[in-house]
């Protein structure tokens, strides 16, 4: 339990000299005495006249995250308060707490501000999926961006208890009967909406790999299998995975192809019998590969491709592959030897899957470009409080008309992608099965912008933060992981380029036979 004790700042200043040293942070008073010897950023820094016996806030918060002080480890230092003061910085918010900075939380969710697409129980959709972030995995998220390991089983059954598994694939008949997040919204009222918040909650506290290693291959996986499969294959692997006892990946890529799926070499060929596929080849980049049971497979069949479900059985290899995000992802380079799979496990129709692998498609780039939009926005709100707690030259950081100059293309950019893509999530909600139709040039330009200005702002935020926004560690942490991870997002799901040449061609296709200037 936190000290009752409180000192007024006088007893404090005594304390002023090594082996008798306190100092104040934010009304709270350390006793670093013994721990200055421990300190990383060193031993003298504490023991300065300006330091030492004194009121630290200021330059505690221009040398470290506020989260240093939440660390058991370091809150033991703490040996009461001053008197009669309260704590500004370090207050006790709830976890479900939305943030106050300036552009922290979209227009539409933000308190006092207006929406036509949000509606009241958006707005405790948000509050609960916050809170289960917050309770629930941020802990986990932190731990597994850093050692690589595999997302916990005890994490998964807590998403597979209020629906969090199930809320990845968005609205659809699979949510039938599910509590969600206890009730706050009933399945058929699941809209986009709601599922776009879902996205952007799970992303905003910045672990870019661990965001993919939450089973995102799900997300990408099942669906075809949902959609395509045989219906007992169907009920069996969908209970399994939304239970969160069997993980699936999505398996298109391969080092021969990527966009280009035409170019796929991975062959499928039925057994003497006919009642086996005999697959053998490679892919590449596949989400959760590392730790998948089942894999929604691309292959190539003697008149077009087949999609086939893989389960992990003999001849199904996989191997790491290290990218620049964090191994929590699995990312996996996967072989095929001779695999036997039952034809049972065809999704869709046979040299059809060109169907099956288009219908997931926008699904996953709306999804990426959500992820890319909410991540951009804690970056800003970074740099926001950045540029305000950094003095230089004895003046905040957004004195330097540079600076606010970067801020706000950061946040037009930001702001402009998130309002294309609620645009496009309202007509989601209107006609999803027309989506294709209408909607996939549009989602293609759409991700095609998004990613593209998160990496303009991922430039700006590394200069705004300096070489703090090279190290992995300290102030510039989630500075430094959105430059190195937000290539990411303009890859997945179809390459930047490619996607903004479909936004353009489909927009051709549709050009009137009479348009003239
Ligand atoms: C309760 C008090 C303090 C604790 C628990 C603490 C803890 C830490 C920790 C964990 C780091 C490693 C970097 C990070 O994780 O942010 C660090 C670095 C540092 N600390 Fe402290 N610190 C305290 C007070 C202070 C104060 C009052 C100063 C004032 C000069 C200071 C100066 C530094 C410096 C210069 C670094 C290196 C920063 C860098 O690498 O950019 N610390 N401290």
């Amino acid at each position: 339990m936190a000290s009752t004790k409180t000192f007024t700042r006088e007893e404090v200043a005594k304390h002023n000299k090594p082996g008798d040293l306190w100092i104040v942070v934010d009304t709270r008073v350390y006793d670093i005495s013994k721990f200055a010897a421990l300190h990383p950023g060193g031993q003298y820094v504490l023991t300065t006249p300006n330091v030492a016996g004194k009121d630290a806030t200021d330059v505690f918060y221009s040398l470290h995250r506020k989260e240093v002080l939440d660390k058991p480890m370091y809150k033991r230092l703490v040996i009461g308060a001053i008197a009669n003061e309260q704590p500004t910085i370090q207050v006790n918010e709830s976890s479900d707490a939305l943030s106050k900075v300036p552009y922290g939380e979209p227009m539409g969710l933000t308190p006092g501000y207006h929406t036509p697409y949000y509606t009241e129980n958006h707005r405790a959709f948000q509050r609960a999926a916050r809170k289960f972030m917050m309770e629930e995995v941020y802990s986990e998220a932190m731990a597994r961006e850093e050692d690589g390991k595999r997302i916990s089983q005890s994490v998964v059954d807590k998403m597979a208890e209020v629906g969090w598994l199930h809320m990845r694939l968005g609205p659809g008949k699979h949510l039938k009967g599910v509590t969600l997040l206890g009730g706050v919204v009933k399945p058929e009222d699941f809209d986009y909406f709601h599922e776009l918040i879902y996205h952007q909650e799970g992303v905003r506290i910045g672990a870019r790999g661990f965001n993919d290693g939450q089973l995102s291959g799900m997300a990408i996986g099942l669906p075809p299998v949902l959609n395509f499969a045989r219906p007992e294959v169907k009920e069996r692997v969908a209970a399994e995975c939304f239970s969160g006892k069997k993980y699936i990946s999505l398996a298109i890529t391969e080092a021969f192809a990527g966009s280009d799926v035409a170019g796929l070499q991975t062959t499928a060929v039925k057994s003497d019998d006919g009642k086996f596929w005999i697959i053998n080849g490679t892919k590449k980049w596949i989400t959760n590969g590392t730790f998948s049971d089942y894999f929604t497979t691309a292959c190539r069949t003697k008149k077009g491709l087949t999609v086939i479900l893989v389960p992990r059985v003999d001849g199904v290899e996989t191997r790491p592959i290290k990218t620049a995000y964090s191994a929590t992802a699995g990312t996996a380079y996967i072989t095929f030897d001779n695999v036997k799979v039952p034809v049972e496990y065809t999704l869709g129709e046979e040299d059809k899957g060109l169907k099956v692998v288009l219908s997931n498609f926008n699904h996953e780039r709306w999804m990426l470009a959500a992820h890319s939009a909410a991540l951009h926005r804690t970056i800003v709100e970074e740099c926001l409080k950045w540029a305000n707690q950094r003095y230089v030259f004895g003046k905040p950081l957004h004195d330097q008309a540079v600076i606010r100059a970067k801020l706000a293309g950061m946040i037009a950019r930001m702001e402009a992608g998130q309002a294309w893509l609620e645009q496009i999530t309202h007509q989601m909600t209107k006609n999803y099965n027309e989506q294709s139709d209408k909607l996939a040039g549009s989602i293609g330009l759409l991700k095609m912008f998004v990613t593209r200005s998160a990496r303009e702002t991922a430039e700006e935020a590394q200069l705004v933060f300096g070489g703090r926004g090279l190290t992995k560690t300290g102030l510039g942490r989630l500075i430094e992981m959105y430059h190195r991870t937000s290539g990411f997002d303009a890859i997945l799901g179809g390459v930047e380029d490619v996607l903004g040449d479909l936004g353009v061609r489909q927009a051709l296709k549709k050009m009137p036979k009479s348009a003239r200037l």
